[in-house]
């Protein structure tokens, strides 16, 4: 007996599903906000992207597949950088990067936020100039700093008294004066998973406002000539819907920019207000466009700004999952079906696709929710509460919680998880050597791969057991 025979069909999910998620009226209808601008479900029943057939698309990239709207990606960067004008929009290349990402970016007139070595050189291949260019980070390695120096980064974040010394010093090694901002926590209980948060105070991002750290750092930054203070920023945290926390980081950094006029007499010309703006990953989720996030932030900086009697300094922001998070789906292929008994008669229905955990670490870290269809057809099956599992050895290995499915999802059929752009590919692992999928970039009716699949040589190439025994 499958889960809607159960009596899951009506109403709420139940209880083994959550509250909010509703049986859907047609199972095959897409929820707009889920999905990147060009999808749609085909005459024929498979969803289309960008004009391509997915059945199409898994047939010559194989599954798991990251399937990304580029048209999608770039209205995503424009609308920001159009919206929050004459600010600086720095895309944050951690939710995900590849050159081409990085190239769309500068086209759109978008600057970049790298956080390791690794996101620099990808920066760098992709010719992004230094002066487009801000490099965060809570503990980068003195070589880390040099690249981003000798490629001229126009700033480098601090985030501790240990890296303003390394900073300094690799500054000082090349004669030049490096501008630097500050990291600031600003003692703000952002509303989204602890994990995400950063700007609490226990956390091992940013220096201290209210426990002083943050202006110690400023005075150590000011004694050291080779550092050029120029502004301070605030990251609350990611997946963010309330603007409560950014308004409460915005007044407080504010606060610390005037302050700092009178204690030093010094103007710092920027603040960078961080990233974290929420998308739709499910129903339960309300975004709001970036025109409507500006207009709040505009408000709040001028409002503040004029409280305080200055002018308003030039603002940054450094979105990251608002750009790319809705604008790629995973596709993936159904091996297995299997109806689970549960307590008091009910059942629930787990569907296993041939990725997981390795390519969206986020559901088990998080506890995040996705919601997912059936991709390679349309159905008349009715609904049934379902679980969208991995291969991977790992009971944790899920990566839709709940989502309503037609009963008759069966082995070979494609299912589609939306909301996938960021933070997915980006965190994806190798466990249990499953290789990495590809990032399938479309556009027009074209496709083409931006980042390839991973191969088991490529897995095997890393192990040097095979290398050692050939040699012995
Ligand atoms: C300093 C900083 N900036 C920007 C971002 C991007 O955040 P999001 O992808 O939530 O916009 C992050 C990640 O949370 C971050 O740590
Ligand atoms: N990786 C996280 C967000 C942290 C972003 C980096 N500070 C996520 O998937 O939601």
């Amino acid at each position: 007996m499958r889960a809607h025979e159960a009596g899951a069909l009506h109403g709420q999910a139940g209880d083994h599903g959550p509250a909010w998620l509703r049986v859907p009226d047609d199972v095959n209808a897409l929820v707009p906000v889920l999905w990147s601008e060009h999808v749609a479900r085909a005459e024929d029943g498979a969803l289309r992207v960008a004009g391509l057939d997915v059945r199409e698309l898994a047939q010559e990239f194989g599954t798991p597949a990251y399937i990304l709207d580029e048209a999608d990606f770039r209205n995503r960067a424009r609308a920001f950088r159009e919206a929050f004008a004459p600010a600086t929009v720095y895309y944050a290349a951690k939710a995900f990067f590849s050159v081409a990402v990085a190239r769309w970016v500068l086209e759109e007139g978008l600057s970049v936020d790298v956080s390791t070595g690794g996101e620099l050189a990808v920066a760098l291949a992709a010719g992004v100039p230094g002066e487009r260019l801000v490099f965060h980070g809570n503990n980068r390695s003195a070589a880390e700093l040099g690249r981003a120096m000798d490629a001229n980064v126009a700033r480098i974040v601090v985030d501790s008294y240990d890296e303003i010394e390394r900073v300094a010093r690799v500054a000082a090694e090349r004669g030049i004066r490096q501008r630097v901002i500050v990291r600031v926590t600003v003692g703000v209980e952002a509303h989204t998973h602890e994990f995400i948060a950063t700007a609490h105070e226990d956390q091992k991002f940013g220096l201290s406002l209210a426990g002083g750290a943050a202006d110690e750092a400023v005075r150590r930054i000011l004694a050291a000539p080779s550092l050029e203070l120029v502004g301070l920023h605030s990251h609350i945290g990611s997946q963010i819907f309330d603007t409560a926390g950014f308004e409460i980081a915005t007044r407080r950094l504010l606060g610390m920019l005037h302050r700092l006029r009178g204690e030093h007499g010094i103007e710092l010309p920027e603040v960078d207000l961080g990233g974290g703006f929420g998308i739709a990953y499910t129903t339960q989720d309300d975004p709001q466009p970036p025109r409507v996030l500006a207009e709040s932030m505009r408000a709040i900086v001028e409002r503040e700004c004029a409280a305080l009697g200055m002018d308003v300094p030039h603002v940054s922001i450094e979105p990251g999952r608002a750009i790319a998070g809705p604008t790629t789906f995973t596709l993936y292929e159904v091996g297995t079906v299997k109806d689970v008994a549960l307590d008091g008669g009910r059942r629930r229905t787990y569907v296993a696709v041939d990725g997981g955990m390795s390519d969206n670490i986020r559901t088990a870290l998080y506890d995040a929710s996705y919601s997912a269809t059936l991709a390679s057809r349309r159905s008349d099956a009715g609904p049934v509460l379902s679980r969208v599992v991995g291969k991977h050895c790992e009971s944790g290995d899920v990566v839709v919680k709940d989502e309503f499915l037609p009963a008759d999802v069966a082995p070979g059929d494609l299912v589609a998880v939306p909301g996938t752009g960021a933070y997915c590919r980006s965190m994806a692992s190798n466990y249990n050597h499953v290789p990495r999928p590809p990032v399938v970039a479309v556009r027009d009716g074209a496709a083409r791969v931006l980042l390839r699949r991973e191969t088991e040589q490529d897995l095997l190439r890393l192990d040097t057991g095979l290398d050692v025994e050939e040699g012995a």
